[in-house]
């Protein structure tokens, strides 16, 4: 019984790795996502903490500066006022507003006071006049301290002036970190969104790779496989002999004797089915161990390990007594036989160089064969 289990032409193989893309694809995904949440911690710190220290900071030098300039020169001039209106002895109470009001001079005299309030300029003239009045004494103690009601006025104005402007100041500074805060938010979302796009990109065109090179393949496969039998064909022959380089081979060509008139006594259709179970019962006989090929018409070939021209002889007679045994019929045998076959073989180390002179042999041996009858086997020794 012929069954169908003749080894298959060397094929390139190219197998998807689900497992591999699975491990890209996590990786991918928890690189991004990682990327993505060192960037949060970022501007959480950067809104939680360091804005924060910034901005207390940034009031307390705006306090110095500003505003307490003016807030320490009004408290001299209260003193002074305090000084004038107290009951202490006249030098002593004129001497401690005097120093006061000196020492108020000194605070208010500042540059950005005179350029920025208008009220500062008469207030300095007026501590200047007070103080030379109270060398001459041309004042009274209770009119020396009505007349300093002005320039603590204009410090009062100038101190609430300021703290408006620091606080201004310091929401301008928590809206532009709050809105500094949204873009990086927003640019990172953004980044982490693109990256996923990349990735799709690249994993889509990687997938579009993957299927033409599969395609290319599979046309390849087909190229180098005879339709009728399956089996391979020519150039699968070829391709083999020089996948592998360097071995001892042996080269085994198999023509069905008479063929034609089996085709004339059966019809072409019924030829084909011989060819298909020829190709079959072929690799049976030479226990699966031969790359079977179809070089067209009814010539068969058979490639297998041959370490020596005693085991390829036996491979032929193993043919011949197998397709006996199988016991095809042929009406129209000139010889009254079933279907017979003429063998030929040589043995050859694999090479590109050293092939054509094996086919040669082998062919010449087959011819042999035909020559002297059919129905047999040759081998060329020392191909
Ligand atoms: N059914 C079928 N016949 C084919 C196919 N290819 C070639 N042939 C036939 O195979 C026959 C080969 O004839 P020949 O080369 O004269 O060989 P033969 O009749 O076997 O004679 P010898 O080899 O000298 O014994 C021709 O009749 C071809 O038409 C095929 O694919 N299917």
């Amino acid at each position: 019984m012929v069954t169908s289990k003749t080894r298959p032409v060397a094929q390139p193989t190219v197998r998807p790795r689900p497992l591999a893309r699975q491990h890209r694809y996590f990786t991918w995904l928890s690189l991004s996502l990682m990327s993505f949440l060192a960037l949060m911690v970022l501007i959480v710190y950067e809104s939680r903490w360091v804005y924060p220290e910034i901005q207390g900071y940034f009031s307390q030098t705006g306090s110095l500066t500003g505003q307490q300039l003016s807030t320490r020169a009004r408290v001299y001039l209260q003193n002074a006022q305090s000084e004038l209106l107290s009951d202490q002895a006249e030098q002593d109470a004129l001497d401690a507003a005097t120093l006061d009001i000196d020492l108020a001079y000194g605070l208010t005299d500042v540059h950005i006071y005179r350029r920025e309030y208008t009220c500062a300029e008469p207030s300095l003239k007026e501590l200047d006049r007070l103080a030379a009045l109270f060398v001459t004494r041309g004042i009274d103690r209770v009119a020396a301290a009505m007349a300093l009601f002005a320039p603590i006025q204009c410090l009062t104005y100038i101190e609430m002036n300021q703290l408006d402007r620091r606080g201004a100041a310091i929401n301008d500074f928590s809206e532009s970190t709050r809105q500094h805060s949204q873009v990086l938010t927003y640019s990172s979302l953004l980044i982490f969104v693109m990256g996923l796009a990349f990735w799709w990109l690249h994993e889509r065109q990687l997938k579009r790779t993957d299927r033409a090179t599969q395609e290319t393949f599979e046309w390849i496969k087909r190229a180098m496989r005879d339709p009728l039998t399956g089996i391979g064909n020519r150039s699968a022959l070829h391709h083999d002999v020089l996948a592998q380089q360097h071995q001892s081979l042996g080269l085994i060509l198999v023509d069905i004797d008479f063929f034609k008139q089996y085709n004339d006594a059966y019809g072409h259709p019924q030829g084909d089915t011989l060819l298909r179970q020829l190709a079959t019962l072929i690799g049976e006989t030479l226990n699966d161990e031969a790359q079977l090929y179809r070089l067209g018409g009814d010539e068969f070939a058979a490639l297998l390990h041959c370490p020596n021209t005693d085991t390829l002889k036996r491979y032929c007679r193993q043919l011949i007594e197998g397709l006996r045994e199988a016991g095809f019929a042929h009406p129209a045998h000139p010889d009254q036989k079933g279907v017979t076959l003429s063998v030929g073989g040589s043995c050859f180390v694999a090479d590109e160089a050293t092939f054509p002179n094996a086919y040669e042999a082998a062919d010449k041996a087959l011819y042999r064969v035909k020559a002297m009858g059919r129905d047999g086997w040759q081998v060329t020794e020392d191909a």
